[in-house]
């Protein structure tokens, strides 16, 4: 920010008022000082290279205009991370966040799910075939898995690719109007290439879903090939700039290489090899699943620092009367919606750390072919990214409602984190369904337990523990805040496992079984996702120290209390927690909301978006709310003229009508 600028004296003054040094907080977020001022230095160089490019503000075009300036901003992007010989993943996001601020583009998938999953999936004679092709955006490509007709159930793909071993070639059909693809980004106006998800028949047998590379438009006129119907599917909740689209395949053909080969290959016979495991065909979704943890989680971190300094910002109303109007975020109210928002921020940008870290160490293992750590990453990931989507989409808009009638308005910056977060609930896996892939390994790890098999460390959770009710007290202790988390999580998963078995005993299949207890086995997934967060948050916390770990003991205690107090049934219904100890949360969680306060702007200042990110006339650094507003609202399209032809079509003609029909019974003909 420049020295010079003028900031407003209630966020001076909050600023001043700190018990920390948000500065340090930074470091330890993005990896100390010299990583912050590399973060600094290329969102505030890609900050101002946009504004030269003379794009205008996201919430003030078309949804066409939309698209072209995303085009424009990404050719951009691409040219400025080659200019600065950029590879490494963190530096590329910080680029992507500060060029598309909570924003999709249509080549959204070019990396996180083109290149990706096809150098998971291909052999090495076709990565050296294709990446050079792909990484250099002669192919634009995309993910095509979802049909009309199915998402979630993979087996139920209808798309067929038939080995016809005369040509060796593979047809690619869209049987039936629910086989058409349906939603992959990008798909629809920007890809001329995807993969392909389909079922593999040859010989007569089909072998399930695999992958395939399609080229789908010509590579210079852009024009679609010969059997292929592509476009956009129309208007969305959001994500607007991106050309999610369909895509029908009428029996095309493409040549046996064109099967992406590393784990499950057929010979030009149409002789198919198996691979070692058929789940390695799902390994780009759960790479996907583990970045979704971090998109939300920044997503919350953008829409708290905006509720939190607007809050500040905010005057409106007495508490005392005639001592004059307070800064909105001194109402306890206000506190009570805002500070679990911060925490859960804070909670799940550490959760987002830790299985990023654990999908890098386990990845190398399983393209060695040893998958041990397969079930626990699968698990973690789906439970994780459903977990902190919900927990993130609902923070987002918290955080709008508490901004009052300007969190309405797109100028906030809000409306734009919400729908491109509660996308994420429903993408790379509905939530219910991935929550429910938790439960699943939960189930199989309390069989293991029962039959005296070891499972893996974070699981010990599950072994029968010997204390049967909790020692917490009044003072909050983090041990004792962990393990009652610890505890409702065993406890809902040994009920699930319960019901499940009582439901066999009655005579239902598994699958009914399942079915009839899946509310109880989402209950259960959640308990223990939300443990992990709580216990890898308060990791966190135990590296700090001096006044900045005392400030976030308070938050990630806030964060436990919180979450315990939502969900107070799960730890009394079989007496864990006491009435007595129950009575000390709520007074507990008032104490933290007060304790809180007067370093609530420096934790979100800490969290450190540049203002080009956060986007927002309320959450700008410098808390100039209203001269924003108003200077947005004069850019509104409406306001280009004075009189729109509208008037002149519609409503003078309508005025006009409505007062020749009914003037004669008008009473008063003059104002
Ligand atoms: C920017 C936006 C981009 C968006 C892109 C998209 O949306 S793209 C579209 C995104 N679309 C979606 O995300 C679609 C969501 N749907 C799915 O992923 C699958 O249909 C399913 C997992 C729900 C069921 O699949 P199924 O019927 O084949 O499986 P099952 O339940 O019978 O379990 C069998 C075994 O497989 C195991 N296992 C499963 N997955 C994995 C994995 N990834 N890894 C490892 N293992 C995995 C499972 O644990 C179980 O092990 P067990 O216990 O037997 O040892
Ligand atoms: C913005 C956006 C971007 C997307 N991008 C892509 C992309 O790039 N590529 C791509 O291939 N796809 C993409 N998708 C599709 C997305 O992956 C699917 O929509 C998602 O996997 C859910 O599948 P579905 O739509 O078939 O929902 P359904 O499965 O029909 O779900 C409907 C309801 O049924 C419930 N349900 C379904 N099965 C079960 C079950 N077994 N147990 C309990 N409840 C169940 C669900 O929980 C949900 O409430 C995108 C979707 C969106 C919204």
């Amino acid at each position: 920010m420049a020295a010079t600028q003028l900031v407003n004296p209630d966020l001076v003054k909050e600023r001043q008022n700190a018990a920390f040094s948000p500065e340090h907080l930074t470091y330890f977020l993005y990896g100390g000082p010299e990583k912050t001022k590399r973060k600094r230095f290329l969102q505030n160089l890609v900050i101002e290279g946009v504004k030269k490019l003379g794009v205008k503000q996201y919430a003030t075009v078309s949804r066409e205009e939309q698209y072209e300036q995303a085009l424009q901003k990404y050719a951009y992007l691409v040219d400025t991370e080659r200019q600065l010989g950029i590879t490494n993943s963190t530096d590329k996001a910080l680029l992507h966040e500060a060029v598309f601020p909570c924003e999709s583009f249509p080549y959204i998938l070019q990396y996180a799910a083109f290149i990706n999953p096809f150098t998971m999936l291909a052999s090495e004679e076709q990565k050296a075939k294709w990446l050079p092709l792909m990484k250099n955006f002669r192919l634009v490509g995309t993910y095509a898995q979802t049909e009309m007709g199915h998402g979630s159930f993979l087996r139920g793909l209808e798309t067929t690719a038939t080995y016809d071993p005369s040509t060796q070639e593979f047809v690619l059909h869209s049987p039936t109007i629910s086989s058409i693809k349906y939603w992959p980004a990008g798909l629809g106006k920007t890809a001329n290439a995807c993969i392909v998800m389909a079922q593999l028949i040859t010989k007569g047998h089909n072998y399930g879903m695999h992958a395939f590379l399609l080229q789908i438009r010509d590579l210079d006129t852009h024009q679609p090939l010969s059997g292929i119907t592509v476009g956009d599917i129309g208007s969305k909740f959001g994500l607007s700039a991106n050309d999610n689209g369909f895509l029908k395949m009428d029996n095309v053909r493409i040549p046996r290489n064109n099967m992406l080969m590393r784990h499950s290959r057929v010979l030009p016979d149409g002789t198919y090899i198996e691979p070692k495991n058929d789940r390695l065909m799902y390994g780009g979704m759960t790479s996907i699943r583990t970045d979704v943890v971090g998109v939300a989680s920044r997503r919350l971190c953008i829409a708290v620092t905006i509720a939190i300094r607007y809050s500040a910002v905010r005057r409106q109303s007495e508490i005392e009367p005639g001592a004059g109007e307070v800064q909105v975020l001194d109402f306890q109210t206000q506190q009570y919606r805002l500070f679990p928002q911060l925490a859960a921020a804070y909670a799940t940008t550490f959760a987002s750390t830790t299985i990023s870290a654990f999908y890098r160490t386990v990845s190398p293992h399983i393209e060695r072919g040893d998958l041990q750590e397969l079930p626990m990453l699968h698990a973690l990931s789906a439970g994780l990214k459903a977990y902190t989507s919900w927990t993130c989409a609902d923070g987002v808009e918290v955080c709008r409602l508490a901004c009052g009638g300007h969190g309405y308005s797109e100028a906030s910056g809000l409306p734009k984190a919400y729908v491109d977060t509660t996308a994420a609930c429903t993408y790379e896996g509905e939530n219910y369904v991935l929550i429910l892939q938790t439960a699943r390994y939960l189930m199989k790890c309390c069989r293991m337990l029962a039959e005296g098999e070891q499972v893996p460390e974070v699981m010990d959770f599950l072994r029968p523990s010997t204390s049967e009710t909790s020692r917490l007290d009044a003072r909050l202790v983090m041990g004792d805040l962990i393990q009652a988390f610890a505890h409702r999580a065993a406890r809902m998963t040994r009920d699930a496992a319960q019901s499940m078995q009582t439901s066999i005993v009655k005579g239902e299949n598994p699958g009914q079984a399942w079915n009839s207890n899946s509310v109880q086995l989402v209950a259960a997934a959640k308990a223990f996702t939300e443990l992990h967060v709580v216990r890898v948050f308060a990791e966190a916390v135990e590296t700090m120290r001096g006044s900045l770990r005392h400030v976030m003991e308070s938050l990630w205690r806030l964060f436990a209390v919180n979450n315990i107090v939502s969900s107070l049934g799960d730890f009394l219904v079989d007496g864990y927690l006491s009435t007595q100890q129950v009575s000390l949360l709520e007074p507990a969680q008032r104490d933290l909301l007060k304790e809180l306060r007067p370093d609530a702007v420096s934790l979100v200042d800490a969290l450190d978006f540049p203002d080009g990110v956060l986007d927002s006339a309320l959450g700008r650094w410098d808390g100039q709310v209203y001269e924003a507003l108003y200077d947005y609202s004069l850019r509104s399209k409406l306001n280009e003229k004075q009189v729109l032809d509208a008037y002149l079509k519609h409503q003078r003609p309508f005025m006009e009508s409505q007062w020749k029909k009914h003037a004669a019974s008008a009473v008063t003909s003059r104002l």
